[in-house]
């Protein structure tokens, strides 16, 4: 029997610095996000980072927490359950950092008979410290607890007409009565080398003007490029002109050189360029979380309207709107009909 396995990131039980502290021991720790030999990274994250951090996280994820929980987990779940009413296979949730973890996720999946599964990491641009990440473990927990299971993995959709369609009217809904100077596609940054890691090429990726829009087999898993994607078909479907946007990148970890430009370096030099009234859209992100809802729509917004901007619009992610259910079980219920995958 086939079933569906939906995989978002996660985040810690509460925003109490004992349990950010776990989650993010689990989140850095992972070699697939600090891609550093285990040594280093038990350096880095245990001697250094994870000294101040659980408790500035802790503070930021208070701003945002729900009375139902994380907003992330909250959203997901308020999304997988409108799926699951679409479609007759079982469909599970999981995190790839905390709960409900991805071993849950497939046990629940094997206790209803499951042994063809879709695995659908939430993510619509390819990274190693998203999508990679996920598959990786999935694949390990499989061999060892669900050897009688087969996997078929949804690829980046950050192309994918449906989803691009979706995407482009809810930003239009959103703008709606938003006198707007500027619409920014802001997404969560990455260091530079994961960039340079997963290109197939080993010699396409040079992270400069160019790269990304000279066609290559590096695109495939190339973070950069798919954002650039997005946003160029995004901005395409709403027909906007060239000066009314641009793209930035947010989130960053000091140390590495992450992608550039910065979200809080742009935004902050907007006013003094004419942008008075500024909206910001986050495609990285499929659920709102910690990096919309606080770096965003209150971090950004501040330091936006400090610097002399007035009007600041976040514009929501995707979430559990119907349309964007629609399209998930969509592709979900064409790989159970069509017996191929859906790449
Ligand atoms: C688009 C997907 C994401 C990528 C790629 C990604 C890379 C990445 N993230 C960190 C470090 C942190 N990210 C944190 C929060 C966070 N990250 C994503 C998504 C991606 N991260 C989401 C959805 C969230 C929010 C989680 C939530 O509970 O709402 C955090 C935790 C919060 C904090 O302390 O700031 C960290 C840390 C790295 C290092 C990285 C790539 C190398
Ligand atoms: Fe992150
Ligand atoms: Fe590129």
């Amino acid at each position: 029997m086939k079933g569906v396995l939906l995989v978002n990131l996660g985040s810690p039980d509460s925003p109490e610095p004992k349990d950010v502290k776990p989650y993010l021991d689990q989140f850095l720790m992972d070699k697939y996000v600090i891609d550093v030999p285990f040594l280093l990274r038990a350096l880095l994250v245990r001697g250094i980072i994870l000294r101040k951090r659980p408790e500035e996280s802790a503070h930021a994820y208070k701003k945002i927490w729900w009375e139902e929980g994380s907003p992330l987990i909250v959203l997901s779940q308020r999304m997988h359950k409108k799926v699951q009413q679409k479609t007759e296979m079982p469909v599970s949730l999981a995190m790839r950092y905390g709960k409900p973890s991805i071993e849950t996720g497939l046990q629940e999946l094997a206790d209803k008979g499951v042994t063809e599964v879709l695995l659908f990491p939430l993510y619509p641009q390819y990274a190693m410290a998203s999508t990679l990440t996920i598959l990786v473990l999935a694949e390990e927990i499989r061999k060892k607890k669900f050897p009688q299971m087969t996997f078929t993995d949804v690829p980046a959709f950050y192309n994918k007409p449906d989803y691009i369609k979706v995407l482009a009217n809810s930003i239009k809904r959103s703008l709606e009565g938003f006198n707007y100077d500027h619409l920014l596609f802001s997404y969560h940054g990455i260091p530079e080398r994961h960039i340079r890691k997963t290109d197939v090429t080993k010699s396409h990726c040079k992270i400069n003007d160019t790269c990304c829009v000279t066609q290559s087999a590096a695109h495939k898993f190339c973070y950069r490029h798919q954002c650039y994607e997005t946003t160029r078909l995004v901005v395409e479907a709403l027909g906007l002109p060239e000066d009314k946007y641009s793209l930035t990148f947010q989130s960053r970890l000091s140390g590495d050189k992450w992608l550039e430009p910065y979200t809080d370096i742009e935004v902050n030099k907007m006013p003094a360029n004419g942008i008075k009234n500024l909206a910001v859209v986050t495609p990285a992100f499929v659920s709102d979380c910690l990096e919309t809802l606080e770096e965003i729509a209150m971090r950004a917004k501040e330091d936006f309207q400090e610097n002399g901007g007035k009007e600041f619009l976040a514009i929501p992610c995707l979430n559990d709107s119907d349309e964007w259910v629609a399209v998930v079980a969509n592709w979900i219920n064409e790989w159970a009909s069509a017996e191929i995958p859906v790449a």
